[in-house]
């Protein structure tokens, strides 16, 4: 440990400008946590009520057409809103591989991670960030991330870092099986058997996938790697190392789970959108990951969403099936991420935007 606190200039020109990242702060060793990543109390681990008896299921979906996988899948989609699969087809060296182009990524040099930094960045769909929108936020979180939006193969091979492309390309590949499967369940589970072009471009017609890398913190307890959210996807397929520290609400909402690593399993959690247009039968779930005082975390959501361009809202099926009335109106989707990251993380606050 070094005796004296490195003189880190302004902040942000340390982070962003010079490419640094979080990862740079935490490398020099500094004993003290800058005082722009001092969250509030009552978002602190100290004030984070656990509870140790229960967390998310674990499904084995080694055959989707199973009744009893179906009710698994769609039960836990509508109390926790999270859950582990097993045996889901994605073969354990394509999750190592992404694992380690992801840490090859955030080893890169700060001179060369600074042309990705949505600053600098040539392209809106590649997008390196340090916190989560460091301009729209009281107190920094401590993690840095790139954020790359898929439109086709081609796209990504132009525009996305070489040290890591060809591995995502070959996970969001063998994911595709899975994200079908995963969708053709929910559905049925909303009384929609058929998902034709139209469905599939509501549901499932655009991706991202984030890098997370959360390095080693100066005082873990006075800060957050993620503060509380709920995703604004379809579904998210989250693949973490073997670290730990993600937890999400429980569904009496009086505690908070641990999510432990399970080698070779997926996590999988259902986002805003379906929330909405499940017309709240499916729920997005809050979550929030702890900062870790000594190992470095990554982390990998793939973000399955609706097509930017697509108006979402309840499922006509979902409305005539329940004779319930529309808790969300119809928004457009861009419009609704929009909102989302122009803000500080804040729970499930994205989903006023769309409550009637
Ligand atoms: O790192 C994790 O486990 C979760 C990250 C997360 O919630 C997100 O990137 O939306
Ligand atoms: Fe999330």
């Amino acid at each position: 440990m070094k005796d004296e606190q490195p003189e880190i200039g302004d902040l942000k020109d340390f982070l962003i400008k010079a490419g640094q990242g979080v990862k740079g702060l935490s490398e020099m060793e500094i004993t003290d946590l800058p005082k722009q990543y001092i969250q509030p109390q009552s978002e602190r681990l100290c004030n984070m009520k656990t509870v140790e008896e229960t967390s998310i299921p674990i499904i084995d979906v080694s055959n989707w057409d199973d009744p009893n996988v179906i009710k698994s899948v769609c039960g836990a989609a509508q109390k926790w809103g999270f859950f582990h699969i097993i045996n889901h087809g994605v073969p354990l060296e394509v999750l190592e591989s992404v694992k380690k182009a992801t840490i090859m990524f955030f080893a890169l040099k700060p001179e060369e991670k600074r042309k990705y930094f949505k600053e600098n960045s040539s392209s809106n769909h590649v997008r390196l960030s340090t916190s989560f929108v460091p301009e729209a936020e009281n107190a920094l979180e401590w993690k840095d991330y790139l954020s790359l939006f898929y439109v086709d193969d081609d796209e990504a091979l132009a525009i996305w870092p070489a040290i890591c492309r060809d591995q995502l390309l070959d996970y969001m590949k063998n994911c595709q099986v899975l994200i079908k499967s995963l969708l053709q369940v929910l559905m049925t589970g909303l009384n929609i058997h058929e998902i034709n072009e139209k469905n599939w471009s509501l549901l499932a017609g655009s991706k991202r996938i984030n890098l997370n890398f959360y390095p080693i913190c100066p005082k873990p307890e006075l800060t957050v790697g993620v503060g509380r959210h709920s995703d604004v996807s379809t579904f998210t397929i989250l693949l973490q190392d073997d670290i730990g520290g993600l937890y999400v609400r429980a569904p009496d909402e009086e505690g908070w789970a641990h999510v432990p690593p399970i080698p070779g399993a997926l996590v999988i959690n259902i986002g805003d959108a379906l929330q909405i247009m499940s017309n709240g039968k499916y729920k997005s779930i809050e979550h929030r990951v702890i900062a870790n005082g000594s190992k470095d975390r990554i982390s990998i959501p793939l973000f399955v969403n609706p097509k930017p361009s697509e108006v979402i809202g309840p499922l006509e099926e979902v409305l005539e099936e329940s004779d319930e009335k529309a808790k969300y109106k119809k928004v457009l989707y861009s419009d609704y991420t929009l909102y989302f990251y122009r803000k500080a993380h804040d729970g499930k606050a994205t989903l006023e935007f769309a409550k009637i």
